[in-house]
């Protein structure tokens, strides 16, 4: 069976055949095992694209170039380095000055007189481009809360030819943002040293929060302190516990840390400016205490919220609690700010002539009313599934499975009249968490119609898809990614294909001249 269902073009049927279920370079379904080549015993994924060409043929108005070749080939994901399954011979036939796929490229970029009846281009090339060559640079980065009026602004920009629309969508902790800061990593010199200084508050308020949410946790499950903490742990439970329970009520006599006599809820990042050294071992004890570890596998884990990189953070924490911490671009990578309203981003693919500009918008329920102020003219849909939701409650409402949320989200948008002419791709993001829960948490626990073994990463993640898969009733052509969204190395491979989606959709637009 398929995933991707392809749309009805008559104009290009070379770009629907390629994109057909035999060919799509993301068909997870009838990949070649590599493809899903992620390591179960490691966090590190290797989940790499597939790129599928197949008897390509481009026809320009006065000149044939014909390219007979059946390639599919692999990117490695750490090291970049690209496989080849197979491999026919190349045939051009062009007097057009033309010595390869890139010259061709930017021949039909620079001349857009240039009709194709098809585009297809030398794929393997471009992906290389891309991905290794491509200058990118963010600007004009922007919040537009508040700034909209519904589609005025943003019809303008996308109606620019040369702007191609990337929109962001998903629920609440899906990944969308550590995309976006995955760009200014990877093309745009990443974070300075001062930035990297700025972002000390958001993660102390991470670690607050981590502490809040496993003491509310243990209060509503009413995990009394040593009904199983060993002996040691019993004072200092208590201590966190009260320690908590004043600063979630109230911390006007926290001035040690917090800047505002704010409610822990209400306060802002930079009410933050540190946090007293007792907090660090609380936190540490808190976690490491026999109940918290029971709590965090047992059946009321699906009913509490808890930050998805808890851990990493609390592994962290004797380096975080240093006076002279300084966060690391993982730090920031894998620190939570939710985002409220829409933040626009320019990218400048400079090399390949192509701009992006990007949306990123807030998901939790409450902030997806806004959403429809960017929902015309999208070139490109990046949905985005956080694949370990499939055992946690929404943030925003507890009594609902996460997973099932991005599904049922996952359906109104894909089947809404906006997007028919949107290229989807579908980003089963934080698989890096979804590996190591799985093993505690298996996912019938959570859907109990998956009767795959439990074990099993790669049937788990194909579960998901279908399940996602079988929402698109407008058959829309969807692009699936296994993603971690903290891996640069994982992003960079992804990024490559949009701007190889970016490029077609520019040729074929050409070709519609
Ligand atoms: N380990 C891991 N963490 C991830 C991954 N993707 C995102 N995260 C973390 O998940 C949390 C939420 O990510 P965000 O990018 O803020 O999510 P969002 O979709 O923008 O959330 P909203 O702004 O509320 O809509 C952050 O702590 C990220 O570091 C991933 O692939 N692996
Ligand atoms: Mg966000």
């Amino acid at each position: 069976m398929g995933l991707c269902s392809s749309k009805v073009e008559p104009d290009l049927p070379k770009i629907e055949e390629r994109r057909s279920a035999e060919d799509v370079h993301t068909n997870i379904e009838n990949l070649p095992d590599e493809a899903l080549d992620f390591n179960t015993n490691d966090a590190s994924i290797r989940a790499a694209p597939i790129y599928a060409d197949k008897d390509e043929h481009c026809s320009t108005e006065n000149n044939d170039v014909k390219k007979t070749s059946s390639i599919i080939s692999k990117v490695d994901s750490g090291t970049g380095k690209k496989t080849r399954f197979s491999t026919n011979e190349t045939n051009v036939e062009s007097p057009i000055p033309l010595e390869g796929p890139t010259q061709l490229k930017k021949y039909i970029l620079n001349n857009p007189n240039v009709k194709l009846s098809t585009s297809k281009l030398l794929k393997d090339d471009m992906v290389n481009q891309t991905a290794n060559k491509s200058s990118l640079s963010m600007s004009n980065t922007r919040d537009m809360s508040g700034v909209y009026s519904p589609l005025g602004d943003l019809q303008d920009t996308s109606q620019n030819e040369d702007t191609h629309k990337v929109l962001l969508l998903g629920v609440g902790e899906s990944g969308k943002s550590t995309v976006l800061k995955q760009f200014k990593i990877l093309h745009q010199g990443g974070y300075t040293n001062d930035e990297l200084h700025k972002m000390r508050p958001v993660i102390y308020k991470n670690l607050l929060e981590i502490a809040s949410d496993i003491c509310k946790a243990r209060r509503k499950y009413k995990i009394p302190v040593g009904e199983s903490d060993i002996k040691n742990f019993k004072d200092t439970i208590r201590d966190v516990d009260e320690f908590m329970n004043t600063l979630s009520l109230s911390i006007e006599n926290r001035g040690d840390f917090i800047t505002r006599n704010v409610p822990l809820e209400d306060a802002e990042v930079n009410d933050i400016v540190g946090l007293p050294p007792k907090f660090f071992a609380y936190l540490a004890i808190l976690w490491k205490t026999p109940a918290t570890q029971a709590l965090l596998k047992s059946k009321h884990r699906k009913n509490f919220h808890l930050l998805g990189n808890a851990s990493y953070f609390v592994d962290s924490l004797e380096r975080i609690s240093k006076p002279d911490y300084v966060p690391t671009v993982d730090d920031v990578l894998k620190a939570r700010i939710q985002t409220s309203g829409i933040q626009e981003t320019t990218v400048e693919m400079q090399e390949d002539n192509i701009k992006l500009k990007i949306y990123d918008v807030g998901g939790q329920r409450v902030e997806r009313k806004k959403w429809i102020q960017c929902f015309s003219n999208v070139s490109i849909l990046i949905f985005c599934v956080s694949l370990s939701d499939y055992d946690s409650p929404l943030e925003e409402d507890t009594k609902i499975n996460a997973l099932s949320e991005s599904i049922q989200l996952f359906d109104s948008i894909v089947n809404s009249k906006w997007f028919v002419n949107t290229q989807v791709m579908l980003f089963l993001n934080k698989i890096d968490i979804f590996i190591k829960k799985l093993k505690q948490s298996p996912l019938n626990n959570y859907f109990p119609e998956y009767s795959g073994d439990p074990d099993d990463a790669k049937a788990s993640v194909k579960y998901i898809l279908t399940l996602l898969k079988s929402r698109n009733r407008a058959n829309l052509t969807i692009y699936p990614h296994v993603t971690q969204a903290t891996d640069s190395s994982n992003i960079e491979l992804v990024f490559a294909t949009l701007a190889e989606t970016v490029l077609e959709n520019k040729i074929k637009n050409l070709s519609a001249i």
